[in-house]
């Protein structure tokens, strides 16, 4: 039995929303047929009736915290991939700062294993650049990639060495892998934890610079020049940053970079006050003008895709004050519905513009088959309620993180059904993950 999703509005390539048939068999989808033809035969199947919504290629997010090993209490694989289902993503890449980090291949295996038995969406590991994201020494490279890893990483931290950052791109590149870069130059950001900028002033605390991003990746566009390797810059939230990423696209250097729904949505300015650590996040809410700067740089395509850096912590981490509770802020079940409102119901993006930077573009950069409805391809297909408008409410999150800002915003834009490779994994009907 195969599901027919039928009245669907898919993304047309003009930009219109075409109105069409699809039948998922098996993993692929298998057929799809314009809605103008009449209705398909479709006994034996099962029927999603998607008249009214709209149907993408199931969503990518290239950049999450799962949390485990080791921080179960923050989140587990089997709570964040439904969380993420919930948001519409079917394939997500999650980082190795966990606890082990994920720097050997037992670890690896481990992260894919625990994914393939206990998650519901498709899971990408990244390996660790550095042993314990220490900054000290390389892992083996080939190994991990040999056990899945789709790329290198020590997120959460910068890797502080200018000739650690080289050796690891020589050896990312000799094998055909990305470094993924969270660019922070320890030494300018000791003991702040937002941004250098009005809030910092009116409350007298010492800020976190924009160069101590912008430093390392314009360190690092240099270094992928130097040595030909895929680089791509996470979590870019300064204005000096787009300019030097696209500078360097200009160049021709193999750089790609991604943005978070909230360094788009957010600044400093927006921090309600100095009692509520939903606001602290890595990197902090920056200025108005970077956050036009970032939205300058996807609109203009120096920043590729989008990422929500889903870091979940329990209440009771961030209960403990801006300047003691973890850097970080859930992000799955929120991403689409706030840029479609804020966005495109706006009308400052198109429909087309968006999707794309959640599906075919993240594909595109890493080199992923998925992110496209054609037949053939991997049936992972996101369902949306454009129409009905919601309050963001974290207590109905799948995720075991409640760490949101956006506590209370009325959006619209929902993920109502998630298929994975032909299987329904999220479902409103339900209110829960299915499988
Ligand atoms: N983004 C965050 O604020 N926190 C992330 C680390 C990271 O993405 O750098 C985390 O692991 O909690
Ligand atoms: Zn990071
Ligand atoms: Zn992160």
């Amino acid at each position: 039995m195969g599901i027919w999703i039928v009245n669907a509005n898919t993304v047309a390539a003009d930009n219109e929303l075409a109105k069409q048939h699809i039948l998922l068999e098996g993993n692929v989808i298998a057929k799809i047929v314009d809605a103008g033809d009449g209705m398909p035969d479709t006994a034996g199947h099962q029927v999603i009736d998607a008249a009214g919504r709209l149907v993408t290629p199931g969503l990518i997010d290239m950049h999450v915290h799962l949390r485990e090993p080791g921080y179960e209490h923050k989140e587990t694989i089997a709570t964040g991939t439904r969380s993420a289902a919930r948001g519409g993503f079917t394939t997500i890449a999650c980082m190795p700062n966990t606890r082990p980090v994920i720097d050997t291949v037992d670890t690896v295996k481990h992260v894919l294993d625990k994914a393939a038995a206990e998650g519901v969406v498709r899971v990408l590991p990244y390996g660790c650049i550095t042993k314990n994201e220490l900054g000290r020494e390389l892992t083996d490279f080939e190994a991990l990639k040999l056990a899945g890893a789709i790329g290198f990483t020590d997120d959460g931290v910068g890797v502080q060495s200018a000739q650690m950052m080289k050796d690891a791109m020589s050896k990312a590149a000799a094998i055909g892998l990305p470094i993924i870069a969270h660019c922070e130059d320890n030494t300018l950001v000791e003991g702040a934890w937002a941004s250098e900028g009005e809030f910092t002033r009116r409350h007298g605390l010492k800020g976190i610079p924009n160069e101590s991003e912008a430093i390392h990746v314009g360190r690092d566009v240099l270094l992928a020049e130097a040595t030909g390797v895929h680089y791509h810059v996470c979590h870019v939230s300064t204005e000096q940053s787009v300019r030097l990423i696209r500078h360097a696209k200009q160049f021709g250097i193999k750089v790609t970079a991604e943005v978070c729904p909230h360094h788009l949505l957010l600044s400093d300015e927006d921090i309600p006050g100095l009692d509520d650590a939903n606001w602290k996040m890595n990197p902090p809410l920056r200025t108005p003008r970077d956050v036009q700067a970032c939205i300058e740089g996807l609109q203009d395509g120096t920043i590729d895709i989008i990422v929500t850096d889903h870091a979940p912590h329990s209440a009771e981490e961030k209960a403990k004050g801006v300047d003691l509770a973890p850097f970080g802020i859930v992000g799955f079940e929120t991403a689409f519905p706030l840029l479609y409102t804020k966005f495109v119901a706006t009308g400052q993006w198109t429909l087309q513009f968006l999707v794309e930077r959640m599906t075919a573009l993240p594909a595109k950069v890493f080199g992923l088959d998925y992110g496209t409805l054609a037949v053939g391809k991997e049936a992972d297909v996101t369902i949306i309620d454009l129409e009905t408008e919601k309050t963001v409410n974290p207590a109905v999150f799948a995720s075991k993180g409640r760490n949101t800002p956006f506590t209370g915003w009325n959006l619209k834009g929902w993920p109502v059904h998630t298929i994975v490779g032909g299987n329904l994994v999220w479902s409103e009907h339900e209110q829960q993950a299915i499988i």
